[in-house]
């Protein structure tokens, strides 16, 4: 059977096909209008805690690449901001255009960024990410834009494995990384109710989009695009625009932790 990819014949306008949530009242990601979000003073500060003796492997996985982290104790974990209770980070991966004018899947009024960095977090209360990821309350997701401008040393770390990871299935060992580093200065943020980005397009995602982005220099972006959606032994389909457009907001509010 077909799998789902960012084609036209297998790409967002053909997910409802074989996961009809697609068109559901709570479908990520959104275009954020920072003047119809609403302040909540009640919102938290994020308190992001990451240990990097937890960070595994990085993978490609022919949609993006992840780094994977272990998830068997309160090590990462993210509280606070608009979550109750520990969620623990699980991965991290991106989503980026063709070209540095598109990329992000959120945009703020109808600004698309060249990239956008998603950190997955579980929550606790369920045994494990996969039962987690089917409850409204399962997921947060934090959202990071990447900005055209100065080349992320830190960011450098991840790009200098791409020559492990190029094609479809490649996975190599990857320790020590603390993404708190890939974090802006500032962790202002938009928070609403969402979904997964992906099939299966999940609704149990407590989105946190950062206001603040961080940068990525051309030549960066260029690296990203010099992955493959393809494997090896494949005909070779260069990893762009693996991004959904927005989706309805469907009488959803969006809140901000700042004025
Ligand atoms: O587990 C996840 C997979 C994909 C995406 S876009 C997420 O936000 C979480
Ligand atoms: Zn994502």
């Amino acid at each position: 059977t077909m799998s789902w990819g960012y084609a036209p014949h297998n790409g967002p306008d053909k997910w409802a096909d074989n996961f009809p949530i697609a068109n559901g009242p709570r479908q990520s990601p959104i275009d954020i209008v920072p003047g119809q979000a609403s302040y909540d003073s009640g919102l938290k500060p994020l308190n992001i805690k990451y240990d990097p003796s937890t960070c595994l492997d990085i993978l490609n996985n022919g949609h993006s690449f992840q780094v994977t982290f272990t998830d068997d104790a309160d090590s990462s974990t993210l509280r606070d901001g608009p979550i109750s209770g520990i969620y623990r980070l699980k991965q991290f991966h991106f989503h980026w255009g063709g070209s540095d004018d598109k990329g992000s899947e959120h945009t703020v009024a109808g600004t698309k960024f060249p990239a956008e960095l998603h950190l997955v977090h579980w929550n606790t209360k369920y045994p494990s990410f996969g039962e987690a990821a089917s409850k409204p309350d399962g997921l947060a997701v934090v959202g990071v834009f990447l900005k055209a401008g100065d080349a992320n040393p830190n960011l450098q770390k991840v790009l200098d494995r791409f020559d492990d990871i190029k094609a479809k299935g490649k996975q190599t060992s990857f320790t020590g990384f603390d993404p708190t580093c890939l974090l802006p200065k500032s962790l202002d943020y938009w928070t609403y109710d969402g979904s997964l980005t992906t099939p299966p397009l999940l609704e149990s995602v407590t989105w946190i989009v950062c206001k603040e982005p961080i940068s990525v220099s051309s030549e960066q972006m260029a690296r990203f695009r010099s992955l493959l959606f393809t494997a090896d032994g494949e005909a070779e389909c260069c990893m762009v625009d693996n991004y959904r457009p927005p989706q309805p907001l469907k009488g959803r509010s969006v809140r901000a932790s700042f004025q």
